[in-house]
């Protein structure tokens, strides 16, 4: 143990430079210009993402300040951080959006988001996953690894995103270091090097270990902060070299384990790290640049995770999570490739992807290795995806955009590869959570936003010309180039939602149009029996607070229902095959079928598959299906027609689309998990509006439900994957209550770890026996969060049934046993249920 009045060495400055003390770097052209000019391989895109309250925001605050963006430490518990800038996130404390900010750090830019924690915002964390390089997860040191950060490092791992840990809240009694890296190891299935340990002083009149400090295991340092002569903000950091044994033995037995373990590690990576070790022999002797560089490149490929500790709250650590960012994170250099396709539509080969969702049936192109993509290795060509759009009060529509190569260019004109339009570009900036600053251009590997536009949504890629302000001097390939769409989920919960008075109407569709282009995991439909829209999100929250931005917020006057669960209709018999009979140009002949289980797991043919957006629809255009005037001039050097094949076939989707949102037979709720098969269509060859497709397509489909009776369609409700932590004297009243109660289905019962799948579930053991871990000298203090859980009951409900969950199972455990779900699909309910629900 070490005690008191250890020799304090030279203080020092925070590495970062205090660019700006005031405020926010408002319009600064100087930091601005300073931050365009950084080469891209100083450059950081990441995220911060953790379980809720694992303290994201508060680390993000002393980041900002530690850099001079800020000149003082706002606190989320008194609602005056820079990310949490929405009313409803002052209010609640708690992360909504995404926010992103720009921090300076010893000659690299670090553009941060800072993301939401609760499950219902996962979308919001999906998006900001999709467009960074790297992340860091942020782990409360009592709690350890908890639900969503499973979640999200799963999210990360999926899109090859390399991840930092931290374990915050080292200063809270009951924090365990050493057992949160093993539950780093043996829950998220990963090896670890450990970056720094923690460093405690214990109090002589409590006995208490204070946290103080990190001991640098590379450099062979100690680091201090909280010595009351330095002033309390953290910003100076007291550093003691301990690589001198008979100086500081203790320290020196920890740096030299730490060290042996990471040598180790490492060594099976990066065979310098051995050839170095070998040199001497002395774990100590090993280079830190040797271990630093082994890190780096084992952490980007995803062999190793790099673990710091800290207590953003008390200012203690924060510093070395900076440098953690620049020296193992990777720039947009060294990034795996995001995935690019082609959507020529009328070459199109299907693959089988998870992820996918949109209508994106596309050819894969010649990537570049380095920076996304590269058609036809032309250099100039400006890729950049929009991965979330908000409508400003004052600023009007801001399109976030992550530029992938090339130059976006303000006032130029790009192309929406999704829908073929050509897009004016107004202004471009850089935001710092909000506060704009204008720039030049957005160079690759920026996040900046596209100002000027409404016809750009979430998920669509941009493509133009980086020297050129127009896009004349792009291929058809190149026009046609797309990165893989952004997965959203489905909503789950619904309000109905109308009008206070009839008067209040226009208003309240303007708000809710707004409302559902910032948020695409929210959806609107509308219900022909009650005469209600009804909006649907991902949970209680997200309605709540989307109401509450609603009528507080956009002052829309509104009458909002009661929470409840999103059903959906399917059929169980397909349809014949229906005939269009519109006379307006445009004939189809169709038929409906549908299909159980996950819209990934269908078989499908290897050519003309598109995934509609809403409730896993699939439309297949059958190749033999296109007319021969439109075959032709897909064969012919120059098209012929008025119209892009790729408007035709967004005309027949669109059709589907809007019929099978209105509804089924059963309850007029919206179709899911159908497949639409279109047979054949014609085309006028001169037809310049795609009205006629879209009618024909629409009013067919409509013909085809109808000639189904009541007893041909069937309700989906979502079905939750449940895992209950629960001591073993609560077990058998636990799962008891959830088969009939709750009418769930018992998928397992586990010692408490959850690693996805058996396989990684044994690896993961096996490495976190054999994971060095140092001892925790505050572990007398017992494990407050999940205490009781040594057991986790797997299982699959309805939603509906698992509402009030929480208080329940509370009072079956007396407090002790804690759950968390996720959800898994919309599965067809038993006719006894389906009663029961449509009685309701
Ligand atoms: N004791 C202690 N408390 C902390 C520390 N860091 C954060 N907190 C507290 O933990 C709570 C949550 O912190 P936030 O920064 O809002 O956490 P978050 O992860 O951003 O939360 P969401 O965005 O809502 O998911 C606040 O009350 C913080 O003051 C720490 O190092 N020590």
């Amino acid at each position: 143990m070490i005690s008191r009045g250890v020799r304090l060495g030279s203080v020092f400055l925070s590495q970062g430079r205090r660019l700006f003390h005031s405020s926010l770097a408002r319009n600064s052209t100087d930091h601005h210009a300073e931050l365009l000019k950084t080469p891209l391989d100083k450059v950081r895109n990441i995220g911060i993402i953790a379980h809720i309250d694992a303290g994201k925001t508060t680390t993000t605050e002393r980041m900002l300040y530690y850099s001079g963006v800020t000149g003082r430490i706002g606190n989320v518990d008194e609602g005056d951080t820079v990310t949490d800038y929405m009313s409803q996130e002052k209010d609640r404390g708690i992360t909504i959006q995404s926010a992103a900010v720009t921090i300076p750090w010893n000659k690299h830019k670090i553009n941060l988001i800072d993301t939401p924690g609760h499950a219902d915002f996962t979308f919001e964390v999906i998006r900001s996953l999709r467009i960074l390089d790297g992340a860091v997860t942020i782990m409360d040191a009592v709690a350890g690894v908890e639900a969503q950060t499973e979640k999200v490092w799963k999210q990360a791992k999926e899109l090859n995103i390399p991840v930092v840990a931290y374990i915050n809240k080292m200063d809270r009694e009951g924090a365990g270091f050493g057992r949160t890296v093993k539950e780093i190891v043996s829950r998220l299935a990963t090896r670890v090097v450990l970056v720094n340990v923690p460093y405690f002083v214990k109090d002589n009149s409590t006995g208490q270990m204070i946290f103080e400090g990190v001991i640098d295991v590379f450099d062979k340092k100690l680091l201090i902060w909280n010595n009351t002569d330095l002033g309390s903000d953290g910003s100076k950091v007291n550093v003691i070299d301990i690589s001198n044994e008979s100086e500081h033995p203790e320290l020196y037995q920890q740096v030299l384990e730490c060290r042996e373990a990471a040598v180790e590690q490492l060594g099976e990576f990066d065979e310098n790290v051995i050839n170095s070790f070998l040199e001497t022999e002395d774990y100590m002797e090993v280079p830190a640049n040797t271990l630093k560089n082994a890190l780096r490149q084992a952490c980007i490929s995803g062999f190793a995770t790099p673990v710091l500790c800290g207590a953003s709250f008390r200012n203690i650590g924060v510093q070395p999570l900076l440098d953690a960012v620049n020296d193992y994170l990777p720039s947009p250099l060294e990034i795996s490739v995001p995935e690019v396709t082609s959507s020529s539509i009328h070459q199109t080969k299907t693959k089988k992807r998870k992820q996918l969702q949109a209508s994106d049936t596309s050819l894969p192109v010649k990537m570049d290795n380095r920076v996304g993509l590269v058609v036809n290795n032309n250099l100039n060509l400006m890729t950049a995806l929009a991965f979330k759009m908000i409508s400003h009060p004052i600023r009007g529509i801001m399109v976030f955009v992550r530029v992938y190569s090339g130059k976006l260019q303000p006032n130029s004109t790009v192309l929406n590869s999704r829908t073929g339009e050509k897009v004016r570009i107004g202004k471009l900036l850089l935001m710092n959570a909000d506060v704009p600053q204008e720039v030049k251009y957005l160079s690759s590997g920026s996040i900046g936003v596209i100002t000027g536009t409404d016809q750009i949504v979430t998920g669509d890629t941009l493509i133009g010309h980086s020297l050129s302000k127009n896009t004349n001097q792009l291929s058809p390939k190149e026009q046609a180039a797309k990165l893989l769409p952004i997965k959203i989920p489905p909503p789950v919960f619904s309000v109905s939602i109308e009008p206070s008075t009839v008067s209040d109407n226009r208003k309240l569709t303007t708000c809710l149009d707004t409302l559902l282009k910032e948020d695409p995991s929210l959806h609107l439909s509308y219900d022909e029996d009650s005469g209600q829209n009804i909006l649907s999100g991902m949970g209680e929250l997200h309605l709540d607070i989307t109401k509450d931005r609603l009528i507080n917020d956009m002052k829309a006057n509104a009458e909002v229902g009661e929470v409840r669960v999103t059903y959906k209709e399917t059929i169980t018999v397909p349809t014949g095959v229906f005939k269009s009979n519109t006379g307006d140009g445009f004939e189809v002949e169709l038929s409906l079928e549908s299909f159980e289980g996950p819209v990934e797991d269908l078989e499908l043919p290897d050519e003309g598959v598109y995934y509609l957006e809403q409730d896993d629809n699939v439309v297949i255009v059958e190749p033999s299906s296109t007319p021969e005037p439109v075959r032709k001039a897909l064969n012919a050097q120059i098209w012929s027609l008025p119209m892009s094949y790729e408007t035709m076939i967004n005309g027949i989707l669109s059709g589907v689309n809007g019929a099978l949102q209105v509804g089924g037979q059963r309850a007029k709720l919206p179709l899911h998990s159908i497949i639409v098969r279109i047979h054949k269509w014609t085309i006028l060859t001169d037809a310049n509006s795609i009205s006629p497709l879209i009618n024909s397509t629409r009013t067919t489909i409509m013909d085809a439900l109808s000639s189904l009776d009541e007893n041909s369609t069937t309700l989906l409700e979502p079905v939750m994957k449940v895992s209950v932590y629960v001591s073993d004297q609560d077990l058998g009243l636990v799962t008891q209550d959830l088969m009939s109660a709750r009418n769930a289905k018992i998928t397992g019962i586990d010692d408490e770890a959850s690693t996805s799948n058996n396989e990684s579930l044994i690896w993961a053991k096996e490495q976190a026996e054999k994971t060095y871990i140092p001892h925790d000298p505050t572990l007398m203090y017992m494990k407050t969060a999940q205490a009781s859980g040594n057991k986790v009951v797997g299982a699959e409900a309805p939603l509906r049934e698992m509402i009030g969950y929480l208080i329940k199972l509370r009072s079956l455990t007396r407090g002790r046993a804690t759950y968390d779900m996720e959800y898994l699909g919309m599965e067809r309910t038993a006719p006894d249920r389906l009663r029961k629900i449509l009685d309701q």
